[in-house]
């Protein structure tokens, strides 16, 4: 849930708004923001145009319901499914989503359609082991943790408390207990994926706890020597995981979170649900020990990767609307301190880096912001196929009838951007990146 989806939180306690409050004059776009949409090349427009499918709301089915269209529609009239995102229903925008029976028994998440594409472009399969660098407060995490199935798992980092413990909520109420939080700076994040359950088939026999099988000796001295080196690796990690405040995530109007929702890091760490620790130990970090096997599933890095870096958010049209009743002042300060913008493409640059690092060759990483501007999207992406030889851009391959922008309108081969006056829904810029095989011939290399 991004700005983009609907947030619980907002929901209760903001009215829906009217169609009419969607459209406002361009001369009520605070001075700031109209500088920052000028300089970034953004049509005005999408502000003060009234749209009509601006009205829309979309909502996600769970995976471990089955509705009829009847059933849905009973509830929320007027609803009808997206046919190029599968699970996907738009209905009116003042269709009453947090009271009704299916949301709150769990059946329903409210999730813009746009952010299903940004998921759908990760191409997760059962089984895939997926991290979400930025996952607060949670919708493309729960749609991650649906795809990955039993098997696989999901590993959400966020570097906001407040915002972690309603992505806990989410995962809680949805029953997702095939994820693990962490409450870390994604910049700095190396946690790798959870070990496999099974030995593999390259033969290495490492086991699920992450020590080594025969290959690697199995006597008990090789194992205290392990877990000793786990245990080192483990602190030192905790010691550069602790949160960082200062890119928190600026929204309006706080909510004290009761008591039951508050997470229990141990050690900055919060474990989701059990059925996930059993099946993978993920009491300690799992890492590969002893200079081991170097196949995919040993060297624990994650067969996808979300980086939905944090950004200025000015393509969350709707949202930012509504500022012209919270108050454009509380926006200027939140959105456009001249030291966060100056800060954001460093750490979007980061974010991204280290989303790749922990990218297996062969993976898939969607790089996605809800901005406009190019600075924040065409150009971070730009800088990393520069600096990264093993890093390739590759077509987001979602059905045809998507309503991103046109090829020819893209700024960049193959990112896409979902352009709220086309596409009737959020804006968001999508970009899929993979790794080459050559970090692993270099890797296999250096293990001869
Ligand atoms: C666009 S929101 C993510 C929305 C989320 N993916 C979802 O679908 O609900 C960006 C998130 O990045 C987080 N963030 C900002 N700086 C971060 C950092 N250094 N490390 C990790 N998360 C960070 C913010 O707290 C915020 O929750």
């Amino acid at each position: 849930m991004s700005d983009n989806d609907t947030d619980t939180r907002a929901e209760q306690t903001q009215p829906a708004q009217p169609q009419s409050s969607l459209q406002m004059k361009p001369e009520a776009l605070p001075a700031a923001f109209r500088a920052f949409l000028r300089d970034n090349d953004i049509d005005e427009d999408a502000y003060t145009a009234a749209f009509e499918h601006l009205d829309l709301r979309y909502i996600r089915l769970s995976k471990r319901v089955q509705l009829k269209e009847e059933e849905l529609g009973a509830e929320f009239p007027g609803i009808r499914p997206v046919p190029w995102c599968p699970g996907f229903y738009a209905m009116p925008h003042t269709a009453k989503l947090a009271s009704s029976a299916l949301y709150t028994n769990g059946h329903v998440y409210g999730m813009d359609v746009s952010s299903g594409a940004a998921v759908t472009a990760l191409q997760i399969q059962p089984g895939d082991h997926c991290l979400d660098l930025c996952c607060a407060p949670g919708a493309k995490l729960c749609m991650m943790s649906d795809l990955s199935g039993e098997e696989g798992s999901v590993t959400g980092v966020d570097v906001s408390r407040e915002r972690l413990a309603a992505c806990r909520t989410l995962l809680l109420k949805y029953k997702h207990d095939n994820v693990r939080l962490y409450l870390a700076d994604g910049r700095s994040f190396s946690t790798s994926a959870p070990a496999p359950p099974q030995p593999c088939s390259c033969h290495c026999r490492l086991d699920v706890n992450g020590s080594d099988g025969d290959r690697h000796g199995s006597d008990d001295a090789t194992r205290d020597r392990a877990q000793q080196q786990q245990e080192q690796q483990e602190q030192q990690q905790q010691q550069h995981e602790q949160p960082l405040q200062q890119h928190g995530h600026p929204r309006p109007g706080r909510r004290k979170i009761p008591k039951r929702d508050r997470m229990h890091f141990v050690n900055g760490m919060f474990y989701c649900a059990r059925p996930l620790l059993e099946r993978y130990r993920l009491d300690r970090p799992a890492q590969a020990v002893g200079g081991g096997c170097t196949c995919h599933t040993h060297s624990r890095l994650y067969d996808k990767v979300m980086v939905d870096a944090e950004c200025t958010h000015d393509g969350s049209i709707k949202h930012i609307i509504k500022y012209n009743e919270w108050g454009w002042d509380t926006f200027e300060r939140r959105f456009f301190d001249p030291h966060r913008i100056e800060t954001l493409e460093a750490l979007q640059r980061q974010l991204l880096t280290t989303g790749f690092s922990l990218l297996r060759p062969g993976g898939r990483l969607v790089y996605s912001t809800c901005s406009f501007a190019k600075r924040q999207n065409e150009s971070i992406i730009s800088w990393f196929l520069d600096a990264t030889p093993t890093a390739r851009l590759l077509p987001a391959d979602l059905p045809s009838s998507t309503p991103h922008t046109h090829p020819r309108e893209q700024r960049l081969k193959h990112c896409i951007k979902f352009n709220p006056k086309v596409s009737g829904t959020s804006g968001l810029f999508v970009a899929v990146i993979t790794k080459t095989e050559a970090s692993r011939q270099q890797a296999d290399v250096a293990t001869d």
